[in-house]
């Protein structure tokens, strides 16, 4: 860790949180960073505490983790709730609710289980518990944990074999990412929120916008917003393709923290805040890319597809694929139509809807539900909105805004009011849609079949899918009656039609993000790999560790045909959807692989093959997979996915970009992606893998050769040591347990410098077997 004097150029806020976290750093530019809060759920820990139990180690730092449930749990009331066993109807969501149960019990991690008031959506608990604090390196098993970055943290999703590591060291192995600012500049009007400005920006970027880079989101629309709307906009820098998002610690985050149960007290109260009011970057420090974008050009926005940078204002139209000549883009516009039930040129305003959700970890704060709430005031439900659910995303919310009266507006309006949890925003629990229902939900992902089979999903703010609610299809927000004039925004409707028009094109063509100069697109994504030290002599040590649990498998030469698949933006949800994830065992998920994709019911109801490549012989014996589009195993950080690819006997993907939390899980359990140009794909390996021809693939060399022993590929990028651990089947865990005297160095440096931090999750006053919040009333004011 170099002390601040001892660095002198400018540095951005990233760098700066980024330096204070560093370990151990490898010649080859790769870190070992020290995690100051670790967040557990049930989905992504379950073999990660498995691990630790068959190699006999031990949760590091009890004090750093925090373990609640959100994702499986049923939000009806808890009124009739005695235990688990007969409260949770569904096997699997139970098993993964109670495993994790016994886990922190096992291990001594604290948790607040469903009968606690401060039990919500992970992402929702930390900053209200004050565990997620200024300057701090925040992970958890999911790709969401971007939201706490709104308090000037270094906060990102990892995978179950992260989950393990950081569980066993506290630490992570980390490359430098690329600094990205975007600036908003401007006041935003009235009545616009951040989630209509979090969706213009990724509508503009695209989701592979901010691929391998941290984006520092600044200018004067960002700190005029309270910290529910920063934790908003951060919560979706993960569909911007950003591995965090930040936003500089200022005096809303202070008076925020201020008083939390997990918030420093009294000197140390002091000595924290003279450190973050550090945390800022310098003038004149360097950034890689510089979008600014006019506050006022945002107006409220939706999405009409299946990626959240299908994002147009809500002046706009469906997209008309005819408008598009790249065939890819043509395609993928056809099909998320057609999966979307929409007509090309249809003014998004006459999109009538089935269903209404308010709530997931980017809009289930106090503030969103009383946004939604003056909405809905004085109003009824349509009749023809079949079930509108408003779900706070933890207990404490919901006891706040009952206070406030605002579950009865809900009630009174024919909302229904619920328990906190992730409920219809995934839908591992028993919220989701019926097949091809219209939903306006204030979620983060639209993806094909997240919300149910055959689901459709829109993305909103809090107002706006509120007001679909009350008049049955989308409405601009600035046109809607509120019944109370007092809480009728202020504003005039002046649609600039240039600005419709180019978020209109945007939707055809995303905004390449701008390259550093005399950087080429090349030595970028070549930037992005390098997240691992390169091969060392610790490695050579690993034999005297257990191995891992995840029995990596040795990957050297792979010959095999590959299976063609012509698509852009494969995210995870598609690869192994959700109800696949309650499994609390790395293997046996082959089934569920692309399973809507494979699978379909015919006319009597029974669930077939589809034609989909991997059904079709003989590439459903085929070990890799080309893909033409970019940014294959994009969206959630579900470890679940390289496992299914794996188990179905997928050993290496073939794409021009990947997203950045499936590519790292993809090492860590003897998967390779490699990552090759769209054009060569184009031109050169997906016409063979159409041709079902064989290629091989070898790592050692790092090339890939067609079926005469041709070269094809004369070169692939993959990081020394991630290159390494693939050909001799290495368990990083092992291998970082070597830099334990680095790490307890760390250790004594951060117990002075960063006393604050100390205490962490142990400062939490058990509440046994009692619904009741130990804070009394008044200090529930978060
Ligand atoms: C279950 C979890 C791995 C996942 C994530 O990483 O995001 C989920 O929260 C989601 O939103 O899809
Ligand atoms: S995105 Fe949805 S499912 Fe994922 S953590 Fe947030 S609320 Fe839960």
């Amino acid at each position: 860790m170099p002390a601040i004097s001892e660095i002198s150029s400018p540095r951005t806020l990233y760098d700066k949180v980024f330096d204070d976290h560093v370990v151990h750093k490898d010649e080859s530019g790769s870190y070992l960073l020290y995690i100051d809060r670790h967040l557990v759920h049930e989905v992504t820990s379950p073999q990660a505490f498995e691990g630790l139990r068959t190699a006999g180690r031990k949760v590091r730092r009890t004090d750093c983790t925090l373990a609640t449930v959100d994702h499986n749990i049923p939000t009806v009331s808890r009124k009739t709730l005695k235990n688990i066993d007969t409260f949770i109807k569904e096997d699997d969501s139970r098993l993964q609710v109670k495993t994790l149960e016994q886990n922190v019990k096992d291990f001594g991690v604290t948790y607040f289980g469903m009968t606690d008031d401060r039990q919500g959506i992970v992402h929702v608990v930390g900053p209200e518990q004050g565990f997620t604090l200024p300057g701090t390196t925040v992970v958890c098993g999911d790709s969401h944990t971007s939201t706490h970055g709104a308090f000037g943290s270094l906060a990102f999703g990892i995978g179950t074999s992260e989950v393990e590591h950081v569980l066993a060291t506290q630490t992570i192995i980390q490359a430098k990412s690329k600094n990205m600012r975007i600036t908003i500049e401007g006041k935003l009007s009235p009545g616009i929120t951040s989630k209509d400005l979090v969706l213009h920006v990724i509508g503009v970027i695209g989701t592979a916008g901010g691929t391998g880079s941290v984006i520092e989101f600044a200018g004067q629309a960002i700190e005029e917003l309270s910290m529910e709307a920063r934790m908003s906009i951060c919560n979706m820098a993960i569909e911007a393709g950003a591995r965090a998002g930040m936003i500089r610690p200022d005096n809303i985050t202070l008076e925020y923290i201020k008083g939390r149960p997990l918030a420093p007290k009294g000197a140390e109260w002091e000595k924290a805040v003279s450190y973050w009011n550090s945390l800022y970057t310098d003038e004149g420090a360097h950034f890689d890319y510089d979008i600014v974008i006019k506050a006022s050009d945002i107006i409220p926005t939706i999405t009409w597809g299946n990626s959240p940078q299908d994002a147009l204002p809500i002046t706009g139209k469906v997209p008309d694929p005819a408008d598009v000549s790249d065939p890819i883009k043509k395609a993928s516009i056809e099909r998320a139509l057609s999966y979307m039930g929409l007509t090309p040129n249809t003014p998004l305003k006459e999109l009538s809807i089935d269903k209404v959700f308010i709530g997931s970890c980017t809009n289930s704060r106090i503030e969103d539900l009383r946004e939604a709430a003056r909405v809905v005031r004085g109003h009824k439900k349509a009749a023809t909105v079949k079930h509108a659910l408003v779900v706070p995303g933890s207990g404490l919310i919901k006891k706040r805004a009952e206070a406030e009266g605002l579950d009865k507006i809900f009630q009174a309006a024919g909302f229904d009011w619920r328990e906190a949890g992730c409920s219809m925003c995934l839908g591992m629990n028993p919220d989701i849609l019926d097949p091809e229902e219209r939903c306006a939900s204030t979620s983060n992902r639209n993806f094909e079949g997240r919300q149910g089979a055959l689901s459709r999903t829109h993305l909103m703010s809090p107002a706006m899918a509120a007001a679909a609610g009350i008049m049955g299809h989308f409405v601009d927000i600035r046109e809607f009656p509120y019944a109370d004039p007092v809480d009728q925004p202020k504003v005039t409707i002046e649609p600039n039609a240039s600005e419709s028009a180019a978020l209109q094109k945007a939707i055809y063509d995303h905004e390449k993000t701008p390259l550093a100069p005399g950087e080429t697109s090349e030595e970028a994504a070549e930037d992005e790999i390098n997240d691992i030290p390169p091969e060392d002599h610790t490695a050579k040590e690993t034999p005297s560790e257990p191995a891992g649990p995840t029995g990596m498998d040795e990957f050297t030469t792979l010959t095999s045909i590959a299976a063609p698949l012509d698509r852009a933006n494969v995210d995870t949800d598609a690869i192994i959807p959700k109800q696949f994830l309650k499994t609390i065992k790395r293997t046996g998920l082959s089934a569920g692989l692309f399973y809507e994709w494979r699978f379909a019911k015919d006319a009597s109801g029974n669930m077939v093959k589809t034609d989909f490549v991997l059904n079709t012989p003989p590439f459903t014996k085929s070990q890799i997979l080309c893909v033409t589009g970019d940014n294959f195993g994009c969206g959630s950080s579900r470890e679940h996915a390289p496992w299914a690819l794996k188990d179905f006997g997928i050993r290496s993907i073939i794409a021009p970009s990947f997203g950045d939390i499936f590519y790292n899980n993809s090492f860590k359990n003897g998967l390779l992606p490699i990552r090759i140009s769209q054009d060569v794909i184009e031109k050169v390996l997906y016409p063979l893998a159409v041709a079902q021809k064989e290629l091989t693939i070898d790592l050692p060399q790092q090339k890939i050769f067609g079926p005469d022993g041709e070269v094809l590929v004369d070169h692939f990028d993959v990081e020394p040591f991630r290159k390494h651990c693939l050909v001799n089947g290495l368990d990083d865990i092992g291998i970082t347990m070597q830099k334990e005297d680095f790490i307890q160095k760390y250790e004594d440096v951060r117990r002075s410098k960063f006393s604050f931090l100390e205490g962490g999750s142990k400062l939490i006053v058990p509440v046994k077997g009692t619904k009741k919040s130990p804070y009394g009333n008044k200090a529930q004011e978060w």
